[in-house]
């Protein structure tokens, strides 16, 4: 194998993250035009300049006013996007160590910088009644001064969160904090909620038998929770008029003939590139396929080894985030890139590629040595990745962070890759995918076939196996909710054309 020497101008992305880049890290870099490429880079990579569609504008404006709110909205339509500009909205209102950042799964709490919300509210799995989940937060000293110093919760993903869980921390924030704050007995204790997610896709995992409350929606309290519930209309993820409408139509369980052509002609298409992402439903099937193909490659394999701090039982949720604990790469492994590290040059969460080499860095070496080689286990070399856009770039480490409201908790670092020959669809729940193939035939449960399918950009991208309709199924709890909000908005409608009668 041949070993190159990249500069820092190649490497850039060498060691990045958020929370370092700072001025000591500036003076480190020795020529102009490299802290020019740096700091460019730096600022595209905290927040892409992108419009901010009317509706997106009208919920940041009402979360400025104090409103607590529940976004919505199909796949792709930014609400993940629209949440990191509500965060900044939000820290600068309340500061911020009063912010907490949440989301039901660990891959999407990690991209946001945030925690699991279990983890937030000290609730262990929430598999208590609500008085004794209350007991466990009181003996838990830092989960009880978490819920006195929050003054906003974001929490998305929600579609993963029961109505039971979502009730018992209604219960554990109104109870603690009427007591500790002594203010009256506030919905939410007073805490000014955001809250994300799409509920025809994947829904919670409930262990419990003859749970009522299922999905979150179904809680008592949801209702008095929000100031405003609001449906996103505009889809970005995909421009396709004919692919939308599909998209739209198995959101909600339905099909009619044009749609069953359209995923005809996906099924018959000659096999898919290589570049293809296989989805499975099951987390075994995504292993063995990734396991196989490293393996058949027969190349030598380069082991990164995950460098994580911080204690338990945050250091445990770094585990469940998207970074592996060891990461197995070789020439030739298809990679996806689990960060941002290049937003307007296309490199983001989610872009996929090909290992073309091992290479170490030569000029910044002396600077970062300690910290690739804690990581690195076969000398300080780093992949160099050719993206399928056609870009080459070496990959540096980068940090992936637990933060309790502005402290961090817990911190991995790893290269930001993973392998991707395949993938699990709750995994990918979130990402936006160029080029997949999926066997609908083997998907379960509801919302699994449309958070597939809505992967993609546009149908060129989608290569399906098998396809069966029956798999095409919305929960009838889901679409009576999404009925009733979207005839609550008509009401409302109503009742303003009649005001100005
Ligand atoms: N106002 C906007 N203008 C242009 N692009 C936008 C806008 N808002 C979001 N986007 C882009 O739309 C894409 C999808 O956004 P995002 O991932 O936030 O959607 P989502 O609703 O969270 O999807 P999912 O439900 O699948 O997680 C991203 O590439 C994002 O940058």
């Amino acid at each position: 194998m041949k070993l190159s020497l990249y500069t820092a101008k190649t490497a850039y992305r060498f060691l990045s993250s958020k929370a370092t880049w700072g001025s000591k890290c500036w003076s480190q870099i020795s020529t102009k035009s490299k802290v020019k490429s740096c700091r460019s880079e730096l600022i595209s990579t905290k927040m892409p300049k992108v419009k901010l569609t009317d509706q997106q504008n009208q919920i940041l404006e009402a979360i400025s006013n104090g409103n607590s709110v529940f976004i919505t909205g199909s796949a792709g339509t930014g609400k993940t996007y629209l949440l990191q500009h509500i965060i900044t909205k939000l820290r600068k209102i309340h500061g911020k160590s009063r912010v907490f950042v949440t989301a039901s799964t660990g891959v999407s709490a990690c991209s946001l910088n945030g925690q699991t919300l279990h983890s937030f509210a000290g609730i262990g799995l929430g598999d208590a009644s609500a008085v004794d989940l209350l007991s466990r937060v009181a003996l838990d000293k830092r989960a009880y001064k978490r819920w006195n110093k929050v003054r906003a919760l974001v929490i998305d993903e929600i579609s993963m969160i029961s109505g039971e869980v979502f009730d018992n921390l209604e219960f554990i924030a109104r109870n603690i904090r009427s007591e500790e704050l002594g203010c009256e007995e506030n919905i939410w204790g007073g805490i000014q909620l955001v809250v994300s997610g799409d509920f025809f896709q994947l829904p919670p995992v409930i262990n419990k038998k003859g749970t009522k409350k299922e999905f979150a929606f179904e809680a008592d309290c949801w209702d008095t929770c929000f100031d405003m519930q609001i449906e996103l209309k505009t889809i970005f993820r995909q421009s396709d008029e004919q692919l939308i409408k599909l998209l739209q139509g198995i959101r909600k369980g339905k099909y009619d003939s044009e749609d069953m052509k359209l995923l005809d002609q996906c099924c018959s298409k000659v096999e898919p590139d290589s570049s293809a992402i296989q989805l499975y439903p099951r987390i075994e099937d995504v292993s063995k396929v990734n396991a196989d193909r490293l393996d058949r490659l027969d190349e030598v394999l380069y082991h990164y080894q995950a460098l994580d701090s911080g204690k338990d039982p945050w250091k445990k949720q770094l585990k469940h985030g998207i970074a592996p604990e060891l990461l197995k790469l070789c020439v030739g492994s298809r990679v996806l890139l689990t960060k941002n590290i290049d937003v307007i040059g296309g490199l983001v969460n989610g872009a996929t590629g090909t290992i073309l080499d091992f290479a170490v860095v030569q000029d910044t070496q002396k600077l970062y040595d300690h910290e690739i080689s804690d990581v690195c286990r076969n000398g300080n070399l780093l992949p160099v990745v050719k993206f399928d856009s056609g870009q080459e770039m070496m990959i540096g480490l980068e940090r992936w962070y637990v933060m309790e409201g502005d402290e961090a908790v817990a911190m991995r670092k790893q290269i930001p890759l993973i392998l991707a020959w395949a993938l699990s669809i709750h995994k990918c729940q979130g990402m936006t995918l160029n080029n997949l193939h999926t066997d609908l035939y083997r998907v379960f449960g509801f919302g699994m076939v449309y958070v597939a399918l809505s992967r993609v950009k546009s149908l060129d991208g989608l290569h399906l196996a098998n396809f069966n309709p029956s798999k095409i199924k919305a929960n009838p709890k889901v679409l009576q909710f999404y009925e009733r909000l979207s005839g609550e908005k008509d009401e409302q409608k109503e009742d303003d054309a009649t005001d100005e009668i």
